[in-house]
């Protein structure tokens, strides 16, 4: 994933978790992406120089695409980056699951970073009321397959350095030690939100009044407000927020502490300062970007993407809704 739009290139953005998604006979490495609501695909509707190095969705190869006349979508991410096309449905399988009629949005632009990124695309698993399909708005994968499985609950498991998985349909207990522990969930503003109002860095705790957070599988960081960010960074010797990279960064030989956070009301998930430690800043491995930043403009929220996954396989429940968490 790219980093803050206001970094460059580097640091070598980490992985970023694809997978592979049959849509209409077409396999694409899509980015599964709790916090936001577009199935959405690059196509050959895009340029040629778009389209280098992606698979591209063709719906005239689609046998059973339909074209939705009319629609149109245009999604902008926090980052600045974005997309926008045309709309048809189609029989859409990721593992085990499979979905008829699913709304497909063809991508006939998308931004630089996009062109640059690995991902043939996006598959959006928030909530379907920030779908961003008009006139009409459309829903979710999960939400058109959660009727037919077994349990309406997918969850995230994104180990560092390793293959992760979504499990759709039920808690795979392989896939966490521990027990579940779950927040009921607001979903009136589209995400996986529940309040995260204190945390705690190196055990000492903050608190944060008022501050709601998402869990966000498409987000790579953990972002946050700013004084939780200098809190943190104050603990770490040699760190400094350096405007070049669009965060902090320290010497990558420092040692980072534990930076926990309270999940509603119940108890703190903790995150080891050694996931913290996001990726070098350049090949000299010198100097390190850290996995916490700033949620910049966006005030009285919190973004728990990947580096929070790292640490926490993430029980997304429709029963509820509500967030379930435990120990990877
Ligand atoms: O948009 C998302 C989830 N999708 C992230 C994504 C995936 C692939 C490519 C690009 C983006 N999450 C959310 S919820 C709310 C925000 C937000 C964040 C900051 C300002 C305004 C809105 C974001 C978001 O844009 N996340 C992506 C992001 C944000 C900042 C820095 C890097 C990436």
């Amino acid at each position: 994933k790219r980093q803050d739009s206001s970094a460059p290139a580097s640091p070598s953005g980490g992985v970023e978790y694809l997978v592979e998604t049959d849509v209409g006979g077409q396999k694409l490495n899509l980015d599964f992406d709790t916090g936001s609501g577009d199935l959405w695909v690059f196509s050959t509707s895009l340029s040629a120089s778009s389209q280098a190095n992606h698979h591209v969705f063709n719906p005239s190869s689609s046998s059973t695409y339909k074209a939705m006349s009319g629609a149109t979508w245009r999604i902008i991410y926090g980052d600045g980056s974005g997309a926008s096309g045309t709309v048809g449905t189609d029989t859409v399988t990721v593992g085990g699951t499979t979905v008829k009629g699913q709304a497909v949005e063809l991508a006939n632009r998308v931004s630089a970073q996009f062109v640059q990124d690995a991902n043939d695309g996006l598959l959006g698993l928030s909530f379907s009321n920030i779908n961003t399909v008009r006139p009409t708005q459309q829903k979710t994968f999960f939400d058109n397959a959660k009727s037919s499985l077994t349990k309406p609950l997918f969850a995230a498991y994104l180990p560092l350095n390793a293959n992760g998985a979504y499990d759709f349909g039920a808690i795979n207990a392989r896939h966490h030690t521990g027990s579940v522990a779950y927040t009921d969930v607001d979903s009136s503003g589209g995400f996986w939100q529940f309040p995260s109002t204190s945390y705690k860095v190196g055990g000492t705790k903050h608190s944060l009044s008022g501050v709601s957070a998402i869990a966000d599988t498409g987000t790579t960081l953990l972002l946050i407000a700013d004084a939780a960010v200098t809190t943190y960074y104050d603990a770490v010797q040699g760190a400094s927020f350096d405007n070049q990279q669009g965060g902090y960064t320290f010497p990558c030989s420092a040692s980072l502490p534990d930076f926990a956070v309270r999940i509603g009301s119940t108890n703190y998930a903790t995150i080891p300062g050694s996931l913290i430690n996001f990726a070098p800043i350049d090949n000299s491995g010198r100097t390190c970007f850290g996995g916490i930043q700033s949620v910049g403009q966006i005030a009285g929220m919190s973004i728990y993407g990947d580096v929070f996954f790292n640490a926490y396989y993430g029980v997304f429940d429709d029963a509820g809704p509500r967030f379930g968490f435990a120990p990877i």
